[in-house]
């Protein structure tokens, strides 16, 4: 049994898996890792390995506690991952992005795949059918556009998350909803047509955690699986255990 753990920017997500089964998956705060994963661990004893993907410098230290009990590994730039790497400044390129291109890549084989992951920020990571990875784009996420619109204006309010009545917003409020919903779903569409003009056929993942709100909203019939890094997690894990 493994248990796979993606810290993101915002909040840790994890997942216990059994082969491919996903058998409970857990989101909790930062502040709150050493706790949840001892807790997790207890309720789940067969759990033999610690599988993390982390966007910054992970807390190495609040995984030290359980290496006496269970193996535990780190993704990094110096494993072995199942597609090329294209992108002109490989060392820089998120674990999670390349976590999200493995599992695209063994997922769904021969293909050409985007996966957008909408999480603090929106990536949009590219895989081509010959399993070159060529790189794709990095831009705000919801909720980053309302806080910084907040953080950098002095007049407008921070607002949560909601659905815009409309395209034309007709108060402060519902312009910056508008903006704010509207703007990324454009922005999602109009990427994915750009792509699709180049490759017709091409596979696009939609996850992270603004991914079922945006799904709908999207004029695209796309696939949205917002556990699609743990699961890339779990995939690109055993790949690299098979090709070490
Ligand atoms: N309880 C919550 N706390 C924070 N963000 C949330 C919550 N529920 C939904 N979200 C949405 O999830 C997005 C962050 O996604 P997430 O996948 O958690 O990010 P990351 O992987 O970068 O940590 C935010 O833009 C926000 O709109
Ligand atoms: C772009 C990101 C901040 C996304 O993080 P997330 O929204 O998933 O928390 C992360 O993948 C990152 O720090 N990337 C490094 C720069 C790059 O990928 O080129
Ligand atoms: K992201």
């Amino acid at each position: 049994m493994i248990l796979a753990i993606d810290v993101g920017n915002t909040r840790i997500k994890a997942v216990v898996f059994e082969g491919d089964t996903i058998l409970k998956s857990f989101i909790f705060e930062k502040e709150r890792l050493q706790e949840s994963v001892q807790k997790i661990i207890a309720d789940f004893p067969l759990v033999a390995t610690l599988v993390v993907s982390s966007v910054g410098e992970v807390e190495k230290q609040a995984f030290r506690k359980f290496e006496n009990k269970l193996k535990v590994h780190f993704v990094s730039h110096e494993d072995v991952f199942p597609f090329v790497n294209n992108y002109g400044t490989p060392k820089t390129l998120g674990i999670d992005r390349m976590v999200l291109a493995a599992g695209a890549t063994l997922l769904y084989p021969g293909q050409n795949r985007l996966v957008i992951d909408a999480g603090t920020c929106v990536t949009y990571d590219f895989v081509d059918e010959h399993n070159v990875y060529q790189g794709g784009a990095i831009s705000p996420g919801l909720r980053l556009r309302y806080e910084s619109m907040h953080h950098y204006t002095a007049k407008l309010p921070l607002l949560n998350l909601e659905s815009p009545e409309s395209y034309i917003g007709k108060s402060t409020a519902s312009s910056m909803h508008s903006g704010v919903v509207n703007g990324l779903v454009y922005e999602i569409d109009g990427f994915i047509e750009e792509y699709k003009a180049v490759y017709p056929k091409i596979i696009i993942i939609l996850t992270g955690g603004d991914a079922d709100f945006l799904a709908k909203r999207l004029k695209n019939t796309i696939f949205a699986n917002s556990n699609f890094l743990l699961e890339s997690l779990n995939q690109t894990f055993q790949y690299t255990i098979n090709n070490d």
